[in-house]
């Protein structure tokens, strides 16, 4: 229960924590689909407030069964009943809410492929970017606000390269300005002034995602997607809160699963290397260690601005609750619990 202890609270704790904290790391269970029901898949994942326990099906050297139980505690458990409106407000809201206040905050997805990270996340009718989006445009309806702008930048991360999803899939460079600032040249920036707007410009670059997916990643979850809403001030264009959605690459996709394709392989190392240096990244912020190591990968570079300075982070690692994805489950489980 290295959570419990991270936190400084009994293990038996379900009470959710601060909502302020830098870094927060919750967990969203989906329901069995169909699928999982007409093969008669038992729901394996049991959520108690903020703990979760999951019963890993093993067999004993003399072939008999037996059920292994797994406990961990996060800052808030989401069942498989939870909506997006009931996420977003544990875990973006906060986020938009210290947009507000200048800060510079990322949302992230992660989970093996199938477990809910793009419904979560980039679900283009109800994502958490969607309603985040409805709150900002509430927020800068205010007259204090009336000199900020919202522009929205959309790209994603394949194989340690970056590719403008607005911008025909350019290829683009980030690097580091004079006050070691992270800047993505050439990103295409819209600026939007209302939901339907960004929804406009998100399902376009969508589409651009999942068409070139075809030839170049055979389909979006080997990819990192990641959409950012930036403010600036009206007059003079500077950055005034950062608030980015990713949707990372299936967490599988990053696992040694032997595979001969040397292609797959490599796709495989290059998104188990930038998993891991977030896992790094994560751990150094929680830690509030001085040295953040987020050079180690093209994704924590981008993401370098959340892990340092004035910065919130909020993980939801999604998970399939059946039995035939335990492992799986439980892979991510252990990546997210600190
Ligand atoms: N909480 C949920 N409630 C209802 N349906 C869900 C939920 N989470 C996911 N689903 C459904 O499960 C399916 C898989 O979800 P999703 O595409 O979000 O997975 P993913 O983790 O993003 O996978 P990939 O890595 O392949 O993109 C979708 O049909 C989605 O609508």
């Amino acid at each position: 229960m290295a959570r419990a202890k991270a936190l400084g609270r009994n293990a038996s704790s379900s009470t959710a924590s601060d909502m302020t904290a830098k870094i927060r790391v919750c967990v969203r269970k989906r329901p069995l689909n169909s699928k999982e029901i007409n093969k008669g898949e038992k729901d394996m994942a049991t959520v108690l407030g903020c703990q979760l326990a999951v019963d890993e099906p093993k067999v004993r050297v003399d072939m008999t069964k037996y059920i292994e139980r797994h406990n961990f505690i996060f800052d808030d458990v989401f069942d498989s009943d939870a909506t997006n409106e009931d996420v977003y407000r544990r875990t973006a809201y906060p986020l938009v809410q210290y947009l507000f206040e200048g800060g510079k905050a990322t949302c992230f997805a992660y989970g093996q492929t199938g477990s809910g990270k793009t419904f979560t996340m980039l679900d283009d009718k109800q994502g958490l970017y969607v309603l985040a989006a409805r709150d900002i445009f509430i927020m800068l309806r205010k007259p204090e606000h009336s000199h900020l702008s919202a522009y929205i930048g959309f790209y994603e991360i394949y194989q340690g390269h970056l590719y403008d999803l607005l911008n025909n899939r350019k290829r683009l460079n980030p690097r580091e300005d004079g006050k070691s600032n992270v800047v993505i040249s050439g990103l295409k920036e819209y600026e939007i002034v209302n939901v339907q707007g960004l929804m406009q410009v998100f399902e376009y670059g969508n589409n651009v995602r999942s068409t070139g997916s075809t030839n170049a990643n055979a389909d979006s979850s080997r990819s990192h997607a990641i959409m950012q809403i930036v403010l600036k001030n009206r007059a003079n264009k500077s950055v005034e809160g950062k608030l980015s959605f990713i949707d990372l690459a299936g967490s599988e996709r990053g696992a040694d699963r032997g595979e001969t394709d040397v292609k797959t392989r490599m796709e495989g190392a290059e998104i188990n290397k930038s998993l891991l240096a977030l896992k790094e990244c994560i751990r150094a912020l929680d830690q509030d260690k001085k040295h953040t190591p987020f050079r180690q990968s093209k994704l924590t570079q981008v993401l370098k601005d959340s892990f340092v300075g004035n910065s919130r982070t909020c993980m939801v690692a999604t998970i399939s609750p059946n039995n035939s994805n335990s492992e799986h489950t439980l892979n991510t489980l252990r990546y997210a619990d600190r």
